[in-house]
């Protein structure tokens, strides 16, 4: 992409409204905008950066074996009547009216509707296990939503929901989520760490959050310092090995780890003073199981082998893909702007002419472009006549992990310069060592 082509509204002075070093930086790219309270637009390279979390999650998602849909934002008010949550809900339901005054809503979550679409198809145990998800936004009218996109009004979520015929295939069904959240923040370079949770608006009795430790954190949360050395399940992980799946989430939970509402200081302090670890964290990802909660007074049942009818088990598994923009740029930044991960960075490399116009850079620039195009790499050529210096700046700002940084000096030695954002190490080499470091 030509930045000369592209839309990207950099802010040079920092906006007052925002608090934490994310909502800043998110504003300062040009990655957001606000449209109203809690409600944003997504900008181009915010929106590239949100696709590519949602298709890491769909990645992993699919590993798991669930399969995706898609369900509607809006819906009524009469499926929440039947699991008695239309009323429960409280103030942060959008509640809308249409043109006929039929009561509608506008969903902060899907257990009901998805509850719906299974009463509607799923009759036997034969039909089993099944997981369905979508990626979708939804609405809570939070009393106050801050933070950006952190704690907004409107955001992305990807909601599973798992269907089994009895509680021990519900189990194996909540591990595999479990292991596949796992994965999925790892490959987003975050460390989760999974901690005990309360049940909330959702209900059931049996939580997990998925934490990621930032001082910016809304919570503070308590765990084992061990935590931040376990290893990721591998990609070979076998999703229907049900005691593999067992023995992962065992080794993940047999240590002390427990957000504010469910913490036990006296369990906490049986750890050896250097293993405790108490910190904010961010809430990236929440999964539950809930039984028959809605099963039940829905009446989305199974034959079950014994010719007998059941309500389902079900649980359901969140995780914030929009929240995630903003908690990745909490754990990654530094006082120049965002450091992307590789895997989710809007363009993997910043390709800075710095003398447009001058024919020698112009070519050598295009050249490269074109080169590094055709291997499929995503580069944003900063091709305009802004100054060298603006030119680091937005490059650093925006947190792209390479920079090739072309001028008529250096081409005339026969050579570039390539900058590492994560580290800021800088080497100057002829044009082929550095296309041979980025492909
Ligand atoms: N106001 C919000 N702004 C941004 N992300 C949010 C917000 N509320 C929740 N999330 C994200 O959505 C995830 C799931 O939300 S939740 O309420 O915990 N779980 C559910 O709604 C269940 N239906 C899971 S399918 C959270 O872990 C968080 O990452």
């Amino acid at each position: 992409m030509r930045l000369s082509r592209y839309f990207l509204p950099i802010l040079r002075e920092v906006p007052k409204e925002a608090e934490i070093i994310s909502h800043r930086l998110m504003l300062r790219t040009g990655m957001i905008r606000q449209e109203s309270a809690g409600i944003y637009a997504w900008l181009p390279l915010g929106k590239r950066v949100l696709d590519k979390i949602c298709n890491i999650i769909r990645e992993e998602q699919n590993r798991a074996g669930a399969v995706e849909i898609l369900m509607p934002t809006i819906q009524s008010a009469d499926l929440w009547r039947e699991s008695g949550r239309y009323d429960d809900y409280g103030k942060e339901m959008l509640r809308i009216k249409d043109r006929h005054e039929r009561d509608m809503l506008f969903g902060p979550t899907n257990e009901e509707m998805l509850t719906e679409i299974v009463r509607a198809y799923v009759k036997s145990y034969k039909d089993l296990p099944l997981n369905l998800y979508h990626i979708q936004w939804k609405f809570r009218d939070e009393v106050r939503p801050r933070f950006g996109v952190m704690r907004s009004r409107e955001f992305l979520m990807k909601d599973a929901y798992s269907i089994d015929l009895d509680f021990e295939s519900a189990v194996t069904a909540y591990n595999r989520m479990f292991v596949a959240y796992l994965r999925t923040f790892a490959r987003l370079g975050l460390k989760a760490i999974p901690m005990v949770a309360d049940t909330g608006p959702i209900g059931g009795n049996h939580s997990h959050e998925f934490i990621i430790l930032a001082s910016t954190g809304e919570s503070q949360v308590f765990c084992h310092a061990d935590y931040l050395a376990m290893d990721t399940p591998a990609a070979g992980v076998n999703f229907d090995d049900a005691e593999e799946l067992q023995s992962i989430v065992n080794r993940w939970t047999s240590l002390y780890a427990a957000t504010e509402e469910k913490h036990d200081e006296a369990a906490f302090g049986v750890i050896p003073e250097g293993e405790r670890l108490s910190a904010r964290g961010i809430e990236v990802g929440h999964i539950f199981y809930f039984g028959t909660k809605y099963s039940a007074p829905m009446g989305a049942k199974v034959t079950g082998p014994d010719g007998v009818d059941s309500p389902v088990h079900m649980g359901s598994y969140g995780i914030g893909p929009s929240r995630l923009v903003a908690a990745i740029i909490e754990a990654s930044h530094d006082e120049n702007g965002i450091i992307w991960p590789e895997a989710i960075a809007p363009f993997s490399v910043g390709l800075l002419n710095l003398k447009a116009g001058d024919a020698a850079t112009d070519a050598a620039c295009d050249s490269i472009y074109a080169t590094l195009t055709a291997k499929g790499v995503d580069v944003l050529y900063d091709d305009t006549d802004e100054r060298p210096g603006s030119k680091f700046a937005t490059a650093d700002l925006i947190g792209l992990p390479w920079q090739i940084i072309v001028g008529p000096k250096g081409l005339a030695a026969g050579t570039v310069e390539l900058k590492r954002r994560a580290d800021g190490a800088r080497e100057t080499l002829s044009l082929e060592s550095a296309l041979a470091r980025i492909v």
